[in-house]
């Protein structure tokens, strides 16, 4: 049997590839000829079909196939999007609530291109040297851009200042003669004045003018300069609100922020409660959006903002109520109160780079410590609030100087301060909720840079620490696991824990005569500093 009789006994039943094997099969003189390219069978049929059919036939099946092919095409590009915007969303952490929500930014360009910004604003991001947008800036920025109310929740120091800040700045656009058309809340006066330089920043080169009310004369003062923007605490809009007649007007407001608004919800002696209800209720035009945004967020205030903001849409970036993960957190057990003043001097003994902020439970024991470490040589102050205004703006800008290395300090500082390079928190004293804890340990690692926070704990601190503990745990630090093993406290008593400040004996070493002679050396020399300034301020 020769060669070629074999191999088609062989083959017979077998299918030849002749696409992938034609050379072989000529060589073997299977076949004499190349083998002929398949046809399209369906596309020769079709044709002849279409050659066949009358003219106008022709066209409208054309036209269908055409409409088809369109429909396909464009349902396949909107798919590409939404898995475009769902990894943009997963990329970043994002998690949103709500109806109709405006795509998440690809970059600063977009506002440009696709909300038409003004140039400016686009400048001013650059010259702040913003390359890239925060998670929470992608989103919140594009819903409040579509005049959306909404409620934000993203990690401290993730920049949702700018995120309220630049869609506010556009919605105004330019400066009219008309009164305030934004308000802008902050718990304490030392943040709302970050937030009005912030303001200001982003604001250069549109002529929109924002301010801060202090007392009756400027709010009188500023009343006829025609403000757009009012950046103030709760407490101060109100008193300027109930004034005969009322000292500012805000029916004009087109836009209420309110920025760590769970705090401001917050009922009783700490809260804002209140004062909000009153607020919103002078805010009464059919213009009015309002936005809510923190790091945190009570389950209250959440259920709170899904029924009375309209068509709220609600963004998180990341787990919900958690320490931000830019920062090594660490827990020092040190016995005692006496153990704590061990353990504060070991740490600079060790090496510590400052800035450092060290906070304390109350004003007490903010001037307590302070005095104890002042003959240190560390370059410590103490900022609270019963320190007159003056020297608290004073210590402020020394510590962003670096002329402070050590700030003391109360509650006062946990919330929503941006001192951009703090190395270190210390807790010398315990927080008293998961809450404090996340905003304290969050004025480091700030933007995206590395911090440290170190927490001092007593035998008293244990009912707290597994909460704290947890939080540090979920953040990726080590933690003991006896800590994680302890009994949760039942609600009612984690609620009590959390308004109350546990008594702590005494910071100062010092016998009290000595103290006493301090204490008579530092009155005299904070009034000689007074009438200095007041002689200064004459002249
Ligand atoms: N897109 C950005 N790129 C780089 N840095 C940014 C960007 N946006 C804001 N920042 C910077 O990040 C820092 C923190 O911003 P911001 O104070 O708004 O944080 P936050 O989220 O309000 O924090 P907190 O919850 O503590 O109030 C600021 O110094 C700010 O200048």
């Amino acid at each position: 049997m020769d060669g070629n009789k074999l191999f088609w006994k062989l083959g017979a039943f077998a299918k030849f590839d002749f696409k992938r094997f034609g050379a072989d099969a000529e060589r073997l003189k299977v076949i004499k000829n190349k083998p002929e390219p398949v046809k399209d069978i369906s596309a020769e049929a079709s044709t002849r079909h279409k050659s066949q059919g009358s003219l106008s036939c022709k066209s409208s099946s054309e036209k269908k196939k055409k409409k088809r092919k369109k429909k396909q095409s464009s349902a396949q590009t909107a798919s590409k999007k939404t898995e475009e915007i769902r990894q943009l969303r997963n990329k970043h952490h994002i998690h949103v609530l709500g109806t109709d929500i405006p795509d998440p930014l690809g970059s600063f360009e977009e506002l440009l291109t696709h909300y038409k910004v003004q140039p400016e604003l686009l400048r001013n991001i650059d010259s702040q040297g913003y390359k890239e947008p925060t998670g929470i800036q992608r989103q919140a920025i594009p819903v409040m851009l579509n005049e959306r109310d909404i409620m934000a929740c993203a990690p401290t120091g993730s920049g949702k200042t700018a995120a309220f800040i630049l869609p506010i700045l556009h919605h105004l656009r330019k400066a009219e003669n008309c009164g305030f058309r934004a308000v802008v809340l902050a718990p304490t006066r030392e943040l709302a004045r970050q937030i009005l330089l912030e303001f200001r920043k982003l604001s250069k080169g549109t002529g929109l003018r924002s301010c801060f009310i202090e007392k009756e004369a400027t709010a009188l003062k500023k009343a006829k300069q025609n403000f757009d923007i009012l950046v103030t605490t709760p407490n101060r809009l109100v008193y300027l609100l109930q004034t005969e007649p009322p000292l500012v007007c805000v029916k004009d407001v087109e836009w209420l922020i309110v920025d760590e608004s769970d705090k401001l919800f917050e009922a009783g002696k700490r809260g804002f409660r209140d004062q909000l209800g009153a607020i919103y209720t002078a805010c009464s035009s059919p213009k009015l959006h309002r936005a809510m945004f923190s790091a945190t967020f009570a389950q209250d205030v959440e259920e709170w903002c899904r029924l009375n903001l309209d068509n709220v849409v609600q963004v998180y970036v990341g787990a919900k109520n958690t320490a931000t993960n830019t920062v090594d957190q660490r827990l020092i057990f040190t016995g005692d109160e006496d153990g704590k003043l061990v353990a504060f001097r070991n740490l600079i003994r060790e090496g510590i780079s400052p800035p450092v902020l060290v906070f304390v439970q109350s004003k007490e024991r903010a001037r307590e410590l302070h005095t104890e470490l002042m003959y240190d040589g560390i370059h410590i102050d103490v900022i609270h609030a019963d320190r007159p205004q003056e020297q608290r703006d004073q210590v402020i800008r020394d510590f962003r100087v670096g002329r402070t290395w050590f700030l003391v300090c109360t509650e006062l500082m946990g919330r929503g301060i941006d001192f951009k390079g703090v190395n270190l928190v210390i807790n010398y004293d315990f927080p008293t909720s998961a809450v404090s804890y996340i905003h304290r340990i969050g004025r480091t690692g700030r933007a995206g840079r590395q911090g440290k926070a170190v927490t001092f704990f007593t035998e008293s601190d244990k009912i707290n620490l597994r909460s704290i503990a947890n939080m540090i745990r979920q953040a990726g630090c080590p933690v003991p696991e006896y800590m994680i093993a302890i009994k949760k406290p039942a609600r009612r008593e984690r609620c009590r824990l959390a308004n109350h400040v546990p008594e702590r004996k005494k910071i100062l070493t010092m016998v009290p005569k000595e103290y006493e002679k301090m204490k008579k050396k530092r009155k005299y020399r904070l009034q000689s500093m007074q009438t200095e300034a007041k002689r200064a301020r004459k002249e």
